[in-house]
């Protein structure tokens, strides 16, 4: 293993959270976040946030970049969570 990802979109990594919490894939974060429910996931994007806010600040580009994908990680978890979909946001941008 090399351990490269390949890289992911923001609408694939959201259709694979979707799966996961619907299948409640064992040993998955994102079924274990959506079972702690939007109260816990509220809080991580809170700190999430947070994070990317330091590191844009005092950080270079690239753990900015890691704490951005992060943030938008929580960001679909909560969405996944509440039901709501792409679109639900993509009609508001
Ligand atoms: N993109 C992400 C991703 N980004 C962040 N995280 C989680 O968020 C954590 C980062 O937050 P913290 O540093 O606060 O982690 P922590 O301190 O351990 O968190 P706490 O439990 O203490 O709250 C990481 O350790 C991951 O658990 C993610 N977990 C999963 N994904 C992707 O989501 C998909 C589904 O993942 P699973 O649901 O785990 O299968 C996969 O493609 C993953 O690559």
């Amino acid at each position: 293993m090399s351990g490269e990802r390949a890289p992911k979109t923001f609408e694939a990594l959201f259709e694979e959270l979707k799966a996961k919490a619907a299948a409640g894939t064992p040993g998955s974060r994102t079924v274990e976040l959506v079972q702690a429910g939007v109260h816990a996931i509220g809080k991580k994007v809170v700190e999430e946030a947070a994070e990317v806010w330091m590191a844009a600040e005092h950080e270079g580009d690239e753990r900015t970049a890691e704490e951005i994908s992060q943030l938008l990680y929580h960001l679909q978890v909560l969405m996944v969570a509440r039901g709501i979909s792409l679109d639900d946001v993509y009609r508001t941008l």
